[in-house]
């Protein structure tokens, strides 16, 4: 197995609080690899520091997605994405005022010819292969039936459905989800469990997750990193992970292992 991203050495302070302490990570491609770790453990940032969002103020992050190794330390959020990196976030983010299929047709057009506008037919270099991926897309995620609807009317768990659909149209090669259930009553949270493992069976890309509810952890990973107080404490299987006292302590107060 070879790594698609390592992460050595990383550190982020915040005046002076350490929210992450020398992070190192390797995430395996093909893998799905989940971060956990207690409120305030550093989980956002790590996130934050993979998509530019933040830069490390030591250590470096590189992405082996592109067939060389790159420094993504520095490199602009957009830049990130257009490598190959996509982020899902906590809220669903879709124009909430377009349809489904309008929403999903931005990124297509994105990644066809870089263009973000929903006017810019001038642009694109082929109409019709921009309608056929958009439906594709969406046959794939269960949403054709609904193109028409207007995304603000749409459940939680179908907004989250859509999310990943307009990500999946980049062609992603990571895909980074930021506690893609929260908030989500149990039936959309297992309904986007079985999305998620659909797509790994169609799909060759590699996630990171960032959970708190654990039947999704053991439902989804391959791989667990625990982070606590900023450190990674424990790696491992979700088993392993499961009986070790270090996380069984780090989670003391709140655990739900
Ligand atoms: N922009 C910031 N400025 C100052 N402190 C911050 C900032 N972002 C995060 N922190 C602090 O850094 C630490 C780690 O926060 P972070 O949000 O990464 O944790 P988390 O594991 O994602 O927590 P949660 O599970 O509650 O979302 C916390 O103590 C937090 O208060």
């Amino acid at each position: 197995m070879s790594s698609i991203l390592t992460v050595e050495g990383v550190n982020k302070n915040f005046s002076g609080l350490k929210a992450l302490d020398d992070v190192n990570i390797s995430i395996e491609e093909g893998s799905v690899h989940a971060i956990i770790g207690p409120n305030g453990a550093g989980k956002s940032t790590f996130l934050n520091c993979l998509v530019g969002r933040l830069i490390p103020d030591t250590g470096t992050v590189t992405y082996f997605g592109q067939g060389k190794p790159e420094n993504l330390s520095g490199v602009a959020p957009h830049e990130i994405n257009q490598k190959g990196i996509s982020r899902v976030f906590q809220t669903p983010e879709v124009f909430e005022e377009l349809t489904i299929f309008e929403n999903a047709m931005i990124p297509v057009m994105a990644h066809l010819d870089g263009s973000y506008k929903l006017n810019s037919w001038g642009g694109v270099l082929s109409r019709g292969e921009v309608i056929d991926h958009a439906e594709e897309i969406l046959t794939d995620m269960g949403l054709i039936d609904k193109r028409d609807v207007h995304s603000g009317s749409l459940s939680r768990g179908d907004k989250r459905r859509l999310e990943l659909a307009m990500c999946l149209a980049q062609e992603p090669k990571l895909l980074l989800l930021d506690e893609p259930t929260a908030g989500m009553a149990r039936a959309d949270t297992n309904n986007t469990i079985d999305l998620l493992k659909k797509i790994g069976e169609t799909r060759n890309i590699t996630k990171v997750i960032i959970e708190h509810d654990m039947h999704v952890v053991f439902s989804l990973a391959t791989r667990v990193s625990v982070l606590a107080r900023g450190h990674i404490i424990a790696e491992g299987t979700p088993n392993e992970m499961k009986g070790d006292a270090r996380v069984q302590e780090a989670y003391l107060g709140g655990a739900h292992l």
